[in-house]
């Protein structure tokens, strides 16, 4: 599994509105350690690959247990998940692949397993976020390249790039990431790790923020 995550202090910018420039990375630092330790509970996950220059991400995700692969591209989202999926290889090649996005806090282990016996289905395939626009896995079989075409509006180009899209109800652990402050408060109801539900009573809603 490959997890990409920018430089803390850069990651979730639509943020801004719900959380000050001290809490944001916080946030942003707690939800990959509630997405990473949720998917390595998963038996279905052989291990975790974090893909950023953070350092302060890569120490305390290699705590939880993630491999840290640098970014070297250094070329954005895409460039980042290709370099992951390829470090994955060079180690298992005849292994699957699949991206995960960092911002996922309430997700489940089962939920997770489901998603993934579903995608390997398929050569390629993905789940669409849950504002329905987005995507937050994506999937390749063995052999088979993981073309990753995230950004802004990529459940569609996930489909026009011949990846079959996952239809499964209840999994909306897998689906809610968290761009705004609504989507915070969403995940919050669906329940949020350990690490997120702390920063979310000790920063956020103790400021009234998260408003949006
Ligand atoms: N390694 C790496 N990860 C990235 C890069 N750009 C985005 N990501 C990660 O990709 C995932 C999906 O990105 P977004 O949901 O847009 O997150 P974000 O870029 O932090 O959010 P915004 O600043 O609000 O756009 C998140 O886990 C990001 O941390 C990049 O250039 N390199
Ligand atoms: C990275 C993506 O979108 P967002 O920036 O909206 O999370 C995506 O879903 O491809």
């Amino acid at each position: 599994m490959v997890v990409p995550l920018k430089p803390l202090a850069l990651a979730k910018s639509r943020l801004a509105a719900a959380a000050g420039p001290l809490v944001r990375p916080r946030l942003a630092l707690a939800f990959a350690q509630d997405t990473v330790a949720a998917a390595l509970a998963c038996p279905a996950v052989r291990d975790v690959s974090v893909v950023t220059d953070d350092p302060v991400a890569a120490l305390t995700l290699g705590a939880v247990g993630a491999r840290i692969v640098p970014d070297a591209p250094a070329r954005g989202l895409n460039a980042a998940l290709a370099h992951g999926a390829r470090a994955v290889r060079a180690r298992r090649p005849g292994a699957p692949v699949a991206t995960l996005n960092a911002d996922l806090p309430a997700l489940r282990p089962a939920e997770l397993s489901r998603v993934l016996a579903a995608a390997a289905e398929f050569p390629r395939a993905f789940l669409p976020d849950a504002a329905g626009i987005g995507t937050t896995l994506l999937s390749a079989a063995p052999g088979v390249e993981l073309r990753p075409a995230f950004g802004g509006a990529s459940r569609r180009r996930h489909l026009l790039s011949g990846a079959v899209e996952i239809r499964l109800d209840g999994v909306r652990s897998v689906r809610q990431d968290v761009d705004t402050g609504e989507d915070l408060r969403a995940a919050v109801e669906l329940g949020v790790g350990p690490r997120t539900a702390e920063r979310w009573a000790v920063d956020v809603r103790a400021a009234g923020g998260a408003g949006g």
